[in-house]
C-alpha cells in the first residue's frame, strides 16, 4: 500500500500541536525526529539500547512526519492541515517554519520508521518502555515493564510529558486507588496506573484510533480487569469521583476543564496535568487554584511542565 508522508519542520513546543493537527487530519501515524535526541547524554544501563544515526535527524527544530493513505484527496486534505496549523499560531504557538513537505513512501518503509527510533528505555525509577518487538529482561525485582505499540495513537512513552506523568503516578498512586486518564492516547498512563496498583483505571479519547490502540496495549500488558477504555470528549462521561486523574494535554485544553476535574477528584484526591508548554506554567497553575486546587510540585523536562495537584 502507498502511503502519503506529510512532514513539517517545527519547534519543540509545538510537536504534541502539529501531531495532534496531523492526527486530527486522518493521519494513521506519527514520527517525531527531534534533534535533541542527539545531544542528549546516554547511559548505555539497565538494559536501555540507544542506537542514534545522526542522519536520520534534523540538525535544528524537531520533524514531525505524518503517514496517510494515498489517495486523490490529499491536496485538499493538506489544504486543510494548513489552516488548522495556521489556527495554531492563534493560540500563540510558534510552530516554525509552516512550510509543509509530501513525499509518496511504500507500507514497508512507514513500519521501520517507526521501529528505528523505538527501543525499550528506563523512563524512571520504577518504569521501563519497552516496544512490542523487543526482548527485554527486568533487572530488578521492583521494575515495573510497560510494553507498548504505539501504533497509529500517540504515546510512544518516551515523550517529556509522558515521562513526567509516569513519574508523578509513581509518586502518588496507592494500592487500590481509583484512577482517571483523560486523553489515554496509547494506554501508556493507565497502564502504569495499573502496574502500580490501581483498582480501577477509567481510560479515555476522543479520538476512535487511540481508544482502539489504548485497548489492545490494556489487554498486551495484562491489565484489562483493571483499565477500561472509553470514547469519549475530557470528563463528559466521568460520573464516578477519582483518587487520581491524569490528563496529559494541552495547556488550552487543561485550563477549560479545571471545574470539572474538581468535582471528579476525590477530597485529598491528586489532579496530574501534563503536556504545559514552560511559558504557560503560570496560566495553567491560575486556573488550577482558582478552581480550588492547591499546587504540590511542579515538574520539568525539556520545554515541557507537570504539575501534581490535590483537591483539599
Ligand atoms: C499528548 S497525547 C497523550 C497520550 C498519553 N496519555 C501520553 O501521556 O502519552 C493527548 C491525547 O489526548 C487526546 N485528546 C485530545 N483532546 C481530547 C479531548 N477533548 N477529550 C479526550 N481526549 C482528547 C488525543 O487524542 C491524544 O491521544
Amino acid at each position: 500500500m502507498k502511503w502519503t508522508e506529510i512532514s513539517l519542520l517545527t519547534t519543540n513546543e509545538a510537536v504534541e500541536a502539529v501531531s495532534n493537527v496531523f492526527h486530527e487530519a486522518g493521519a494513521s501515524g506519527v514520527v517525531i525526529e527531534d534533534s535533541t535526541e542527539i545531544e542528549k547524554e546516554r547511559v548505555d544501563q539497565f538494559g536501555e539500547i540507544y542506537a542514534l544515526n545522526p542522519d536520520d535527524y534534523p540538525t535544528n527544530g524537531v520533524i514531525v512526519k505524518a503517514y496517510l493513505p494515498a489517495s486523490s484527496f490529499i491536496a485538499e486534505t493538506v489544504e486543510e492541515i494548513k489552516l488548522a496549523l495556521a489556527n495554531l499560531i492563534n493560540f500563540e504557538i510558534n510552530i516554525g517554519d509552516q512550510v509543509l513537505k509530501t513525499a509518496l513512501v511504500d507500507e514497508e518503509d512507514w513500519a521501520t520508521a517507526w521501529k528505528q527510533y523505538y527501543h525499550p528505555v528506563k523512563i524512571s525509577e520504577r518504569f521501563t518502555i519497552v516496544p512490542t518487538w523487543e526482548n527485554y529482561s527486568p533487572v530488578s525485582t521492583d521494575e515495573l515493564i510497560i510494553e507498548l505499540d504505539p501504533g497509529m495513537a500517540f504515546g510512544t512513552g518516551t515523550h517529556p510529558t509522558t515521562v513526567m506523568c509516569l513519574q508523578a503516578l509513581e509518586k502518588v498512586v496507592k494500592s487500590g486507588d481509583t484512577v482517571v486518564d483523560v486523553g489515554t492516547g496509547s494506554g501508556v498512563l493507565s497502564i502504569g496506573a495499573a502496574l502500580l496498583g490501581a483498582r480501577k483505571v477509567h481510560a479515555l479519547d476522543l479520538d476512535e484510533v487511540a481508544v482502539e490502540s489504548a485497548r489492545e496495549n490494556v489487554v498486551l500488558n495484562k491489565v484489562n480487569n483493571v483499565v477500561e477504555v472509553f470514547h469519549g470528549n475530557l470528563l463528559d462521561s466521568v460520573k464516578e469521583s477519582a483518587d487520581i486523574v491524569v490528563g496529559n494535554l494541552l495547556a488550552e485544553i487543561i485550563v477549560s476543564f479545571t471545574d470539572d476535574a474538581y468535582s471528579i477528584v476525590k477530597p485529598g484526591g491528586k489532579y496530574i496535568t501534563s503536556g504545559i508548554i514552560g511559558f504557560k506554567k503560570d496560566e495553567v497553575k491560575q486556573a488550577l487554584e482558582k478552581s480550588g486546587f492547591v499546587i504540590d510540585e511542579v515538574l520539568m523536562m525539556e520545554d515541557w511542565v507537570a504539575i501534581i495537584a490535590t483537591r483539599p
